[in-house]
């Protein structure tokens, strides 16, 4: 029999994955994000042996005050909140829930391209509104999807998720750029002669939408700024669902009133919740949404039912399913 450990879980879990965790060692829940919970997390990550949870900055300062600790689960796949080198540096293992989300959220870029591409958010509202008096006019039409060049920032398990969307579905030539090229006959062979990697520069020139699925990280951060913007086509499309700070706000902002972006649709930013102060809020040229690329039930249940796994089996000294492959490598 494995000995009961403590666990601190800081993102409310489903009831029947809760339960999986209470059946082996003893819980404690408290959302440090709400302010009567504050206290009950921190006491309990004084003695905490692992955490699971999301949303919210694992720090070097926070990981001072859990000298016990072996695992933190993320219940996401990225894991721009936690402080690697620390993690690194005292063997505590980092696991996150890639694979089983990669679906969703590529049906999450798709209904951004969409909506961005045929104004169906701006449209919607102007009925709504009441404001829908006659067939619209010219000023109102939207751009077509099918058979645009798609440019994906970020080609890993979502970008190519969405790729086949795209060329399979759409009938879209697809551009990727990443720092190594992907072996699509081997990993992607359904696009196989309809994804091409390109370098960074070459796919803002070439493509209509620009998507960005990159991971928050320094060789990332910022990385689509002003240049970039105004290297891309008149007209292009962009749409984030990497993370928000991959992108320079301010830069988007010059590039849609000062600029040729045409529009832009986006799931993340630098600052969430976005603040209410924020001018992409109510951009007209915005389709902005609160970071739902993984939210459907069924999906935030399979992230929650991995992430459990994953702390389970590091609890018990075994190799987690998803380990992040830098921890001890
Ligand atoms: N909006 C939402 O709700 C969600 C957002 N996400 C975000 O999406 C990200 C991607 O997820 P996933 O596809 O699973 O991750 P992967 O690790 O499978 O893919 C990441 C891709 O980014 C590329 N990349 C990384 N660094 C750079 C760089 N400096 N320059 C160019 N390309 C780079 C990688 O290629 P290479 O290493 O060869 O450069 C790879 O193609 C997550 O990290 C997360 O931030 C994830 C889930 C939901
Ligand atoms: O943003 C979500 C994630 O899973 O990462």
């Amino acid at each position: 029999m494995t000995t009961r450990k403590q666990v601190l879980v800081f993102r409310d879990l489903p009831p029947d994955q809760l339960a999986r965790l209470q059946a082996v060692h003893e819980v404690t829940v408290a959302d440090p994000r709400k302010p009567a919970q504050r206290a009950a997390f921190d006491a309990a990550l004084a003695g905490a042996h692992g955490l699971i949870g999301a949303s919210f900055p694992i720090t070097a300062e926070l990981l001072a005050h859990a000298p016990q600790l072996q695992a933190i689960s993320s219940i996401s796949v990225g894991v721009d909140n936690y402080d690697l080198q620390v993690l690194q540096a005292r063997g505590i293992v980092l696991c996150h829930t890639p694979g089983v989300l990669d679906e969703t959220v590529a049906d999450t870029v798709f209904a951004l391209i969409l909506a961005t591409c045929r104004r169906v958010v701006e449209l919607s509202q102007m009925v709504r509104e009441g404001r829908w008096s006659g067939n619209i006019g010219e000023e109102l039409f939207g751009h077509d999807v099918h058979g645009k060049t798609l440019g994906l920032l970020g080609f890993g398990r979502i970008g190519q998720a969405v790729a086949r969307r795209a060329a399979l579905g759409f009938g879209m030539p697809v551009l990727y750029h990443a720092r190594r090229a992907v072996d699509l006959a081997v990993q992607a062979p359904t696009l196989l002669g309809r994804a091409e990697h390109v370098p960074f520069g070459n796919l803002l020139a070439r493509a209509d939408i620009v998507v960005a699925l990159l991971p928050l990280s320094d060789s990332t951060r910022g990385l689509v700024d002003a240049r970039a913007f105004s290297a891309m086509k008149p007209g292009a499309i962009f749409v984030n669902a990497g993370r928000g700070a991959t992108v320079v706000e301010d830069h988007l902002l010059a590039a849609l009133d000062h600029g040729t972006l045409r529009a832009a649709g986006l799931d993340v930013f630098a600052t969430e919740p976005l603040p209410l102060a924020s001018p992409l809020r109510t951009h007209p040229r915005v389709t902005p949404l609160p970071h739902i690329g993984s939210a459907t039930h069924g999906t935030r249940h399979a992230m929650a039912r991995l992430a459990v796994t994953n702390l389970l089996q590091a609890l018990a000294g075994e190799t987690p399913p998803a380990v992040y492959r830098t921890i001890g490598a």
